[in-house]
């Protein structure tokens, strides 16, 4: 009898998609086209993202057709950002990317297993679901988030874990970024292993 290879197509829920530059971290400045994919199980009660959460409420688009509309603009680098895109398998998407010559980066929480190939890993710890110990020693970039004055103690416990080398930020919530950016000022003058990251994007109303 013949044979017929069934191909599932690859696809995932997808909030949203833009070209825009990345507001945040080491990369801030720079073209990135961001994929921000839907479905979060973490609940950080000041998340600016909130719509993203329920996977089910964004539509599903398959890897081709991602890497296509990226491929739309001059882009280099691609950002994939949820929701927490941990929640899906990414080996797929960064191949397809990768295989167009696109660099791979990750907003990640690292609080589910580590899948796809990274080019850059940009993980934001959160108390709400905390990192997985394993995904820790795999970040360029280390993002913790200040809402209140106990979160430089609790940001340090993250910057053991880490690999030597890892860029270390801190990056002020945005509803307190007033409050918070000064304390911020003295603890990297006091600590300057540590670098200050803004949203850019928020201050210049880009997306
Ligand atoms: C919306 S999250 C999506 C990726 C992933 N779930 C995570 O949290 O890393 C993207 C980045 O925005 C940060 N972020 C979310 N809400 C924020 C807020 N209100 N103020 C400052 N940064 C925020 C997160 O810590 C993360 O670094
Ligand atoms: N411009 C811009 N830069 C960003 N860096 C990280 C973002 C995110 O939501 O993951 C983000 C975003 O939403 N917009
Ligand atoms: S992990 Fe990221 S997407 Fe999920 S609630 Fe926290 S900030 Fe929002
Ligand atoms: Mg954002």
């Amino acid at each position: 009898m013949e044979q017929t290879a069934i191909h599932t197509a690859v696809s995932l829920p997808v909030m949203e998609h833009f070209y825009t530059i990345q507001g945040e971290g080491f990369h801030q400045g720079r073209a990135a086209y961001f994929i921000r994919l839907g479905g979060c199980d973490v609940g950080c009660v000041w998340c600016d993202v909130k719509d993203s959460w329920e996977a089910d409420r964004h539509p599903k688009q398959t890897i081709e057709q991602l890497r296509d509309q990226v491929l739309q603009t001059p882009a280099e680098m691609v950002v994939i950002t949820g929701g927490e895109p941990l929640l899906h398998n990414l080996d797929e998407l960064t191949a397809i990317l990768q295989q167009a010559g696109l660099e791979t980066n990750i907003e990640t929480s690292g609080s589910s297993p580590l899948s796809g190939s990274w080019d850059w890993i940009c993980l934001s710890p959160k108390k709400f679901k905390a990192p997985l110990p394993e995904v820790m020693p795999h970040a360029n970039e280390l993002k913790v988030i200040i809402y209140n004055k106990s979160d430089f103690a609790w940001g340090e416990k993250y910057a053991a874990q880490v690999a030597t080398g890892c860029k270390l930020y801190l990056q002020p919530e945005w509803s307190k970024a007033n409050e918070m950016t000064p304390l911020i000022v003295e603890y990297i003058k006091a600590n300057p292993k540590w670098e200050l990251s803004l949203q850019l994007h928020k201050y210049i109303n880009v997306p």
